[in-house]
């Protein structure tokens, strides 16, 4: 559909036209700085920041219904800039000329209905959005759209120029980035640090492929992350983790969509995340609740922060009921199926603790939650999902673990519906679900299989068989209708079907 097509009140503002003025904002100081250099912590006294658009009371002029017909019109237009995450190109990043937009194909995720049988043994009406079905097949890419093409903006305006981008990583932030950085050769390049044997060969291959220096470094991921940090603050390069508030957001763009695809109704409504570095839970919260200030949504949806027993610095805070007797301590994580999310002192920590109040008092009541899942339940609500039909990782499991412990303890209502995350594809996890078929999970794990989601493969080389065909080597015509009939047979036997007459 061509503009011209398109309602006359609205023609003016598809093509995106707002000025931000974005500024990075110090969440301690309140120290306010300029987005011309890349910053990640306050020049002054160190703590994160966040980017504000000094110009965001302007998205206002517009009422909220004007918006939803700007989105969904805008959702027909074919410029790439616009497809992904920058359709909401006014929230996330309104100083990025859109010629200057990295589109990989990231963002617009689908948000797929579990079937009668999960939603049942959930006790909850559910759906997946399954954010591994990005690019780099994670959520990652949302941020990575978003700070890459911050810097890439940077470089064509000659501010900044061969700029070597860095990240910590459990694995998929590693991916997104080294996906990203190397559609932007030869200005950027990207190096990464993983804690060496702690993500998924799959993950490892995903840099590796992209032709990152890939690093493995030995401890755990908050060890890399120390190790980032200091190569941003002594030498020439960019920081991508989502410390980097250009990555929070990209992400925010979760929000958005969820926001968009249930018609921007959000009363009744759970949005169910898991917790590691904490990004991705901050963007959630920043982007209803900029939303909500727009009038886009009137009403906040209840927000579930998921972490596994083995990681969860988050749950553990949130455990002391008064806010002023909690204190934040990391923790010392121990090995976690949700292996992304083995993360103990989260970077973002200060974040969510300055915008769970923040959205706690907007709604005007508690809206956000924690909860905290074992191990076991993270494996059995993965296989029982993709069972029936879903493509979710471990990460997805551990949400949906977290919704089942929400709606047991009474924080979800049985009418609500939630939105579960999937935080990336189930492949890359596949080596737990192997682990788990084999019964081969080391202790500390402290997984057992469930016998009825076990699944393994039968080869079928029935014992009277005296040829079968190998690859190169095929078989002459009789001794094949011979091994074809056999096998058959033992198929049909094992399946018990029966012979049609
Ligand atoms: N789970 C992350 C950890 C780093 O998180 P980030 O959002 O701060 O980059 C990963 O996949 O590496």
């Amino acid at each position: 559909m061509k503009i011209q097509d398109f309602p006359d009140e609205i023609k003016n503002y598809l093509i995106p036209e707002h000025k931000g003025k974005l500024i990075y904002r110090c969440l301690k100081c309140s120290g306010e700085y300029s987005i011309e250099n890349l910053l990640y912590t306050c020049p002054d006294c160190g703590q994160v920041l966040l980017i504000y658009d000094e110009n965001f009371d302007l998205l206002k002029d517009i009422d909220g219904k004007t918006w939803h017909k700007i989105f969904d019109y805008r959702k027909m237009l074919k410029i790439p800039a616009l497809k992904g995450i920058y359709l909401f190109h006014e929230f996330i990043g309104p100083v990025i000329p859109l010629d200057d937009i990295v589109y990989l194909g990231e963002g617009h995720t689908p948000v797929v209905e579990a079937n009668k049988i999960m939603q049942e043994k959930a006790g909850i009406r559910f759906f997946f959005k399954n954010d591994g079905q990005n690019p780099s097949a994670s959520f990652k890419d949302r941020g990575m759209a978003s700070a890459l093409s911050y810097i890439n903006f940077l470089v064509k305006s000659s501010k900044i120029s061969d700029v070597l981008a860095v990240c910590a990583s459990t694995g998929d932030t590693s991916a997104a980035a080294a996906l990203y950085a190397s559609y932007l050769k030869p200005h950027i390049k990207s190096a990464v640090l993983l804690p060496h044997k702690k993500v998924t060969p799959q993950q490892l291959s995903q840099p590796l492929g992209s032709g990152a220096s890939v690093f493995e470094i030995p401890g755990v991921f908050d060890d890399c992350m120390k190790v980032v940090e200091n190569l941003a603050e002594n030498y020439n390069v960019a920081l991508l983790n989502s410390k980097n508030a250009w990555r929070i957001l990209g992400q925010e763009s979760y929000s958005y969509e969820i926001a968009q695809e249930f018609e921007y109704n959000m009363s009744d409504k759970v949005v169910v995340v898991p917790i590691g570095n904490a990004g991705n839970i901050t963007a959630v919260m920043n982007g209803f609740i900029k939303f909500y200030n727009t009038g886009i949504i009137d009403t906040l949806p209840t927000i579930i922060g998921v972490q596994s027993e083995h990681a969860n610095p988050v749950y553990k805070y949130y455990l002391e009921p008064d806010p002023e007797k909690r204190k934040f301590i990391p923790v010392t994580v121990r090995p976690s199926v949700a292996q992304a999310a083995m993360i103990g002192n989260p970077v973002s920590m200060p974040r969510v603790i300055m915008l769970v109040n923040h959205y706690n008092q907007t709604a005007g009541k508690q809206k956000v939650f924690f909860m905290e899942v074992s191990e076991q339940d993270i494996m059995d609500w993965e296989l029982a999902a993709n069972h029936n039909g879903h493509i979710a990782c471990t990460h997805g499991g551990e949400s949906l673990a977290g919704l089942v412990a929400a709606r047991k303890m009474g924080i979800v209502q049985e009418n609500e519906t939630a939105i579960v995350d999937s935080t990336a594809h189930a492949l890359k996890f596949a080596g737990f679900q192997e682990m788990y078929f084999e019964n081969s999970f080391p202790r500390e794990f402290g997984i057992s299989p469930d016998p009825g989601l076990i699944n393994k493969p039968v080869l079928m080389r029935p014992a009277d068989l005296k040829k079968v065909p190998a690859p190169g080597k095929p078989l002459e015509d009789s001794d094949f209708q011979i091994f074809i009939q056999k096998v058959s047979e033992d198929i049909a036997r094992k399946l018990n079907l029966k012979a049609l007459k």
